[in-house]
């Protein structure tokens, strides 16, 4: 069976063929996209959407989100805004909420934040572990996420659990957490920050993430978010996919990551709860660094699944332009995860597309707040 989506004001295919086409049509067979052109020139297909003059983009790649947890952090929130600092301290908290929820609660929570990525225009999503930290509950929550995304995250190495001895931990999540967890995960993570007495340094960092590549992963790096540290140049010298956050970034950071493979992931959602100062992706674009937008959604410090709101914010802080910032919500989310059948708009890709109630991709950020995109369900 196949659909056409005709009608259609503005297309954006991050195709460099293809550009940005005006006034397009996109035919879609068997989850793939099968045509797209001008719609004067469309073959007929079995069923038709008329897009009705809006705009389609490719479907957000959020790249960096935590969704399997439970309970809230509201007052933590609250009082940060009242001048409280984020030191990752915060965790433990979400840890207790979610070891004490079943299955069911989990999943149940975990559908409903990916339905509400969904009805925000994301049609990819990689979701982390790191609020069991003990065998059972990492590898319980890259079960869960497993049934909602093929973009698993072990994330052991969020803190060192509270109580825990730190090499005793280090011990266990290179070891028995990680044979539990490896074959349930395509990718390993560490909150590599020395500025925070909960996450790793650099040297613990570097053995978490030996270890996963090991084990068969692929590593990403949560790096240089409350201060600088060797995160970034750990993740370039590892040739990890994506070093997210990068609040913090010296010089040699910068030149690392445009010598090297590594995406930066911007999560600007974070420096907006955290109320700290944004990273700007400008002086990373103009140094040659491909740049990657994401949500970062979690309860402590980013409780959002918008990736328009993100966009917003990259525009308006961070001196990216709409264009720039929309690309790096998708192609640049795609390059994160190290996917070229994603974020882009061209016969062969999945047919994961975003429409906006809008006639230009504009409006994602010169409308902050107001909901004009979703995901198409076609
Ligand atoms: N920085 C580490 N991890 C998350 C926050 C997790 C939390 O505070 O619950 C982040 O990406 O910001
Ligand atoms: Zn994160």
């Amino acid at each position: 069976m196949s659909v056409i989506v005709d009608n259609i004001a503005e297309l954006v295919t991050h195709d460099p063929e293809l550009g940005m086409l005006l006034d397009a049509a996109v035919v879609v067979e068997a989850g793939r996209i099968a045509w797209v052109g001008p719609a004067g020139q469309a073959p007929a297909a079995d069923r038709r959407i008329d897009a009705a003059g809006r705009a389609v983009v490719p479907g957000f790649v959020d790249s960096h989100a935590h969704l399997v947890f439970a309970g809230d952090r509201a007052g933590e929130f609250a009082a940060r805004m009242a001048g409280e600092s984020y030191d990752g301290g915060g965790i433990a908290s979400t840890v207790s909420a979610t070891r004490a929820a079943s299955d069911d609660e989990l999943r149940a929570l975990l559908a409903g934040r990916v339905a509400e990525l969904r009805g925000q225009g994301t049609t990819t999503v990689e979701i982390k572990s790191g609020y069991g930290l003990t065998v059972e509950d990492e590898a319980r929550a890259l079960r869960l996420a497993g049934e909602v995304t093929d973009e698993t995250t072990f994330l052991g190495a969020h803190v060192v659990p509270r109580g825990v001895d730190r090499r005793a931990y280090v011990d266990l999540v290179t070891g028995p957490i990680l044979d539990a967890c490896a074959p349930l995960a395509r990718w390993v993570d560490v909150f590599c920050e020395p500025a925070s007495p909960h996450a790793f340094d650099g040297e613990e960092s570097r053995e978490v993430l030996l270890a996963g590549m090991a084990a068969g992963l692929i590593p990403r790096v949560h790096g240089n978010q409350l201060g600088h540290g060797p995160g970034v140049r750990l993740a370039v010298e590892l040739g990890a996919a994506s070093v997210d956050h990068c609040t913090y970034l010296a010089d040699e950071d910068v030149a690392a990551l445009a010598d090297g493979e590594t995406v930066a992931t911007l999560l600007p959602a974070v420096e907006f709860s955290t109320r700290s100062p944004y990273p700007s992706a400008r002086r990373l674009l103009d140094a040659g660094v491909t740049v990657a937008l994401a949500t970062d959604c979690n309860p402590g410090t980013a409780y959002t699944s918008s990736m328009p709101f993100v966009i917003a914010l990259a525009v308006r802080e961070m001196g990216l332009t709409p264009t720039e910032a929309l690309w790096a919500a998708t192609a640049g989310g795609a390059r994160a995860l190290r996917r070229d059948d994603i974020g882009v708009v061209r016969v062969g890709a999945r047919a994961d597309l975003a429409i906006l109630d809008a006639p230009s991709h504009l409006h994602l950020a010169y409308r902050p707040g107001v909901p004009i995109a979703s995901a198409l369900d076609l």
